[in-house]
């Protein structure tokens, strides 16, 4: 007999989650079943989903190594099915559902596919060390619908791989066509995420980004990250830049070690009851 499902929507700066909590690995999470959920007619409609599960009881081995220090494992799935290394907005999403769950207390470590990664909170902002960003030797050349150009980038790993164009005007960011992806050479097997960057400010940038798994969305937290960490290039300190996407700001400060900080709000908005005839027809 199928049951019912938990699940909650939540999001940061709009980039959209469906949290399934399964602390205790029950669920068997298919790519078709990521897939009906994130569907934005037929499902709850999201960019991805966040699994929440026990460490210890995650299958992955690189994973499972990270139970002395993390708890609970961030199981990200891309909205088309396929799996990340790491969504920055999504731990923000998943540690701020840890807390109001009161599964957790102050600052906390969780377990992803990209090492371990520490979350603080201040309210409902939540910031997470991200780690080391880990720029790529190549230089792709990008173009895109609704520019002519072909651009030059910088490759950066947070570490799922990015791309990132330094544009020179709002206006040429604005007239971006992203519903198909960016044209990159030579790009990833698997994709990439591509962000385009403006500087609007002393240490302020504009940005959207196409993510590799899902399309166009309204913010990426690693591409925040990638982007702040290309555009500052060596003039990188530790001061605070703000970073402005269509779903809202964040911040990214740098630790004296030189690990990237991410900060900003996450939402959580509805709890709802998934039907167990859904699940059987979508498994
Ligand atoms: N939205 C995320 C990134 C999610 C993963 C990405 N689509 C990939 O496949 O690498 C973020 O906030 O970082």
């Amino acid at each position: 007999m199928t049951h019912t499902l938990t699940a909650l929507k939540g999001h940061g700066t709009e980039n959209d989650f469906v949290v399934l909590p399964d602390l205790d690995a029950h669920l068997s999470l298919s790519p078709s079943l990521v897939r009906a959920l994130c569907d934005r007619h037929a499902g709850l409609g999201a960019d991805g989903v966040l699994r929440v599960v026990r460490t210890e009881l995650a299958t992955e081995p690189d994973v499972r190594k990270q139970a002395g220090e993390a708890e609970f494992f961030m199981d990200y799935h891309n909205a088309d099915g396929s799996i990340a290394e790491m969504c920055g907005n999504g731990v923000r999403v998943f540690g701020w559902y840890l807390r109001q769950a009161g599964l957790i207390e102050g600052t906390t470590t969780i377990a992803t596919r990209g090492g371990p990664k520490t979350l603080s909170f201040d309210g409902s902002n939540v910031s997470v060390d991200m780690g080391m960003a880990s720029p790529r030797p190549e230089r792709p050349t990008v173009r895109v619908t609704g520019l002519a150009e072909v651009f030059g980038s910088i490759a950066i790993d947070l570490p799922n791989p990015h791309v990132v164009v330094e544009l020179d005007s709002v206006q040429d960011l604005s007239v971006l066509d992203l519903t198909q992806p960016p044209t990159v050479e030579p790009g990833l097997p698997d994709g990439q995420n591509v962000e385009f960057a403006v500087r609007t400010g002393p240490r302020r940038i504009r940005m959207r980004v196409h993510e590799r798994g899902v399309g166009e969305t309204r913010s990426c937290g690693t591409g925040i990250c990638a982007a702040v960490v290309a555009v500052a290039g060596d003039s990188a300190g530790t001061d605070e830049w703000l970073v402005d996407v269509p779903g809202g700001q964040c911040r990214v400060s740098w630790r004296d070690t030189g690990e990237v900080v991410l900060s900003g709000p996450a939402v959580l908005m509805a709890t709802v009851e998934i039907g167990a005839d859904w699940l059987a027809e979508h498994r």
